[in-house]
């Protein structure tokens, strides 16, 4: 894929200008006047935070659960804005938050992962930023579907606004190890690779959906160098109305700030460079071999696809894909690769050779004159089958 036509982030708007990984703060939702004041007040005290969040439309799985207080809420973002440094950011659904948001001098909207998976609310949100130099934050859709958040960032950025970043939250899946939404490393850092130029930032506390996980998972997101974090900051997290398990106290915001480990995404060193391209090179060679052995093991399978159809016997041979399971993880083990990587690594292997050898079925049918017959259905008389 060629990468994507995004004309992001004029060098002239201050989001752009970071050298330091930007740090956004504050509460799941703003709850009353002086929550949000005195949460504003502990952050601007930390100078690494610039920008401080407080959702007033929260979008609740179940209704019934505390849906924001609504625009309200923008009167004491805009006292935040007043009274410290900091610039205020709140998440927008539909045109309407825009506008509100707009007419209060809110310096950031951020388009949540629920609407980012729909291309209407989208659009309806694009709409009404149309030529307004605003500084728009776009989260991951709910779903691990990277053509998804970029056909929202395209939306939005066609709107012609000031800056626009992205930011990754994680993908809310059936199994998650332990996190709340699965992170799903690759999408971000695909979304890099075909934009750039776009800042993209991290949400570690919607990833963990547990304060004891936030430190590994911001940790992580500095380590892929990415441009930020977004974490959830309460003054009194455990009394917070919503997501009260993922919130920390500024206080604890200070301490994981402390103890981030950053580190440089290259180095001037000539004897750095020096080693790392002759490791680049073995890693290109044994690439390389990787992929030639990928190509003869799926010239055998294609062999074995051939006999089969020939034979009417289906691709998938369940048996005998257990066995190279249980092997090749026992010889992953004993060189000392996790279980998880070897499984993925053969489960792709197998859905290209299934795929390989399902083609070849089809052909062997249609050349067949006594080819099997397709399923039969019989209709009973009284119209069970
Ligand atoms: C190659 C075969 O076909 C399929 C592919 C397999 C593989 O890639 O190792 C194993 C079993 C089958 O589901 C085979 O039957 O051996």
């Amino acid at each position: 894929m060629k990468p994507l036509d995004l004309q992001l982030v004029p060098p002239e708007r201050p989001m752009a200008s970071i050298d330091r990984p930007m740090i956004i703060a504050g509460p799941c939702a703003a709850e009353t006047e002086e929550q949000v004041m005195a949460t504003a007040i502990a952050l601007d005290a930390i100078p690494a935070v610039t920008v401080f969040r407080a959702g007033i439309w929260k979008p609740r799985t179940r209704p019934g659960a505390f849906e924001g207080v609504g625009t309200v809420g923008l009167k004491w973002l805009a006292r935040v804005r007043r009274e410290t440094r900091l610039l205020v950011a709140v998440e927008v659904a539909n045109a309407q938050h825009v506008e509100e948001a707009l007419a209060h001098g809110i310096d950031v909207q951020w388009i949540g992962a629920r609407t980012t998976a729909n291309p209407f609310s989208v659009q309806e949100i694009a709409d009404a930023l149309r030529g307004v130099p605003a500084t728009v934050l776009v989260k991951n859709p709910i779903s691990p579907d990277l053509s998804l958040w970029i056909g929202a960032l395209e939306r939005v950025n066609r709107a012609g606004i000031g800056s626009l970043l992205a930011v990754h939250r994680g993908f809310s899946m059936g199994e998650t190890n332990g996190y709340r939404n699965s992170p799903h490393w690759q999408i971000p850092i695909q979304l890099r690779r075909l934009a750039p130029t776009l800042p993209v930032l991290c949400d570690p506390s919607h990833i963990s959906g547990d304060r004891r996980l936030l430190p590994e998972v911001a940790q992580r997101a500095m380590d892929l160098d990415m441009a930020g974090l977004m974490i959830e900051t309460h003054v009194t997290p455990e009394a917070a109305w919503s997501d009260a398990s993922q919130q920390i106290t500024p206080d604890a915001l200070v301490a994981l700030l402390a103890a981030l480990v950053l580190r440089r995404p290259s180095s001037q060193d000539p004897q750095f460079a020096d080693r790392l391209e002759l490791l680049r090179r073995r890693i290109d060679r044994l690439d390389a071999d990787l992929l030639q052995t990928l190509a003869e093991r799926m010239a055998v399978v294609r062999k074995i696809g051939e006999i089969k159809a020939e034979n009417s016997v289906t691709p998938l041979q369940l048996e005998r894909w257990n066995a190279v399971v249980e092997s090749r993880l026992l010889l992953g083990k004993q060189s000392d690769l996790g279980e998880d990587f070897v499984l993925a690594i053969f489960q792709a292997i197998h859905e290209e050779a299934l795929r390989t050898q399902t083609g070849l079925e089809g052909q062997a049918r249609s050349n067949r004159v006594d080819a099997t017959p397709a399923i039969e259905v019989r209709v009973a008389s009284n119209g069970t089958t």
